[in-house]
């Protein structure tokens, strides 16, 4: 039944979404304009996590092949970084206008390698376009300064240059949205690039490529080559390669520390997104209901594997008892399954792995004092990449969920008193990505979101990011902010000329 109706939906006899423009899935790297192998003729195999099928198989590059790349990218930086910035602007319009082209496509190839529900595939690759089309309209004001001196004689101003060749390293659970903020900013500054997409979701990066080469944009400038046996040395690559300016990675605090020190060889610009474990706290005087419709919003996303998913719940005493119950019974009315299957509102999570962690949190939770209102177990009658969503109460800071990021479908709730006590909480952690806060009390959204520790607050809301957002953290979150209007400067380095008159 299950799979009669996936397969009505959106899948051929053979297994393959239906696309209407098949020429979007790509087996082949992107290089300096052409599809290539890898030089081993070696491939690997990427597989759906929701059937455990296989999807089909892409190069396994080695870091000699990514130093190729490299040597590309830099030969196509000498005459990108000198077009216009009118004319890179026209470049990222066409590109987005492709992606709304085959925007449905896009989505059945994301959902297919990622699992998310097909909707929020959609929004991810609507999310896409934002930025492109929003870096398209900052590259034209990219301004430098003229600045008084304090010498009479002397003239001082300052330009703006793209920084150079960008190594652009990238997770699976937004397999185009987190390149597309990346490659963006670097095409409107006039940099050029060599991105390394997740093994897990390497068909997303492809795509986008393919759409790169029919917007027109100039040879060299997007490559993206697919690796995964050799991922760590394809990273030192990255790192360590003179010809490479500037790193940019999304991924997880771990690996963020090993690219850190492997940067520091040559120096490079660095920015790095990693882990969160956002707070989601939920004072006395909040509307109740939109709190339960945020908390939804923020934790079930991506079945619980954003960045900036809520992981720790804090609901104030007086109120407790209702969230718990509310946000339990919406979660028990979540319809979980195959990402391309109508109604479906939860994906399965990436691979066993993930299960696994989201278990071990559960059972930690379980075994000390906590409860599980809804869920609390692997849903394996779905397959073996699934987890059904749960609502455990009574969590406190002794439990693992509240001091590692779950990356899954697990709300747990601990209760607080006070709003000094909930900062406090809420800080005691060693990342600081995003938080958010439901309350009616304007003195207390400016207290607390001054007191909280991250990059980002969402208040009253559960979904915060967009284009114009400055995206990034403190912490062991990392640094560097993507989107906005400051998400250029990290592409950019600003020379200083002063003229003697
Ligand atoms: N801050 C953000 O914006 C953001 C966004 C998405 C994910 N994340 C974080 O990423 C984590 C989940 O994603 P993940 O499991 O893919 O993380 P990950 O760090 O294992 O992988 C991220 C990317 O790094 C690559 N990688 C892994 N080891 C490497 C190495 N030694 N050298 C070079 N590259 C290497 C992977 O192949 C992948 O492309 C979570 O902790 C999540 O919070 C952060
Ligand atoms: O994982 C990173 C979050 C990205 C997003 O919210 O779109």
């Amino acid at each position: 039944m299950l799979r009669s109706r996936i397969f009505t939906r959106a899948m051929s006899s053979t297994g393959k979404p239906v696309l209407k423009n098949p020429k979007l899935l790509r087996d082949k790297s992107y290089v300096d304009g052409q599809w290539i192998s890898a030089s081993s003729g070696k491939t690997f195999k990427v597989f759906d996590p929701a059937t455990c099928q296989e999807i089909g198989s892409v190069p396994e590059h080695t870091a000699a092949d990514y130093a190729k790349a490299i040597e590309h990218a830099k030969k196509a930086f000498a005459s990108f970084s000198k077009t216009s910035n009118r004319e890179r602007s026209n470049l990222l319009r066409k590109w987005a206008s492709l992606l709304t082209e085959n925007s449905e496509d896009l989505a059945k190839i994301l959902t297919w390698e990622n699992g998310k529900p097909l909707p929020e595939a959609k929004g991810e690759i609507a999310s896409c376009v934002a930025n492109f089309e929003w870096f398209s309209e900052e590259a034209p004001r990219i301004y430098g300064d003229t600045i008084p001196s304090q010498n009479p004689n002397t003239r001082i101003h300052t330009i703006k240059q793209p920084v150079g060749v960008c190594g652009i390293i990238t997770p699976w659970n937004f397999p185009a949205s987190m390149i597309s903020r990346k490659v963006g900013a670097a095409v409107a500054t006039g940099c050029t690039t060599v991105i390394k997409p997740a093994a897990e979701t390497p068909y997303s990066a492809l795509a986008l490529a393919y759409l790169a080469e029919e917007a027109g944009i100039p040879k060299g400038v997007v490559n993206v080559l697919t690796t995964n046996e050799h991922v760590q040395d394809v990273g030192r690559e990255i790192c360590e390669n003179p010809l490479v300016s500037k790193v940019t990675f999304t991924g997880s605090t771990n690996v963020g520390r090993i690219l850190m020190k492997q940067a520091a060889s040559t120096l490079k610009k660095v920015s790095f997104e990693l882990g969160g474990n956002a707070p989601f706290i939920v004072f006395e005087d909040a509307d109740i209901d939109a709190a339960v419709d945020g908390a939804i919003a923020s934790k079930f996303r991506g079945s619980g594997q954003t960045c900036i998913c809520a992981n720790r719940f804090y609901v104030h005493e007086k109120i407790y008892d209702e969230f718990a119950k509310k946000l339990a019974a919406k979660v028990s009315g979540f319809k979980v399954g195959n990402g391309l299957e109508e109604g479906t509102t939860q994906g399965p999570l990436i691979n066993e792995k993930a299960v696994q962690k989201v278990d071990r949190h559960v059972q930690d939770a379980l075994g000390k004092h906590a409860h599980a209102l809804v869920g609390g177990k692997p849903a394996t009658e779905l397959g073996e990449n699934f987890y059904s969503p749960t609502v455990l109460v009574d969590v406190d800071a002794s439990m693992a969920v509240t001091q590692e990021e779950t990356f899954g479908p697990l709300a747990a709730l601990s209760k607080f008193s006070t709003d000094e006590e909930v900062i406090k909480l809420a800080n005691n952690v060693e990342v600081g990505l995003a938080a958010y806060i439901y309350t009616n009390n304007n003195s207390r959204v400016h207290r607390v979101s001054e007191g909280l520790q991250v990059g980002m607050v969402g208040v009253n809301t559960g979904l915060i990011t967009e284009s114009a957002l400055p995206f990034g953290g403190v912490k062991e979150s990392g640094f560097g902010r993507e989107g906005s209007k400051y998400g250029l400067d990290d592409y950019l380095v600003i020379k200083s000329v002063v003229n003697a008159i």
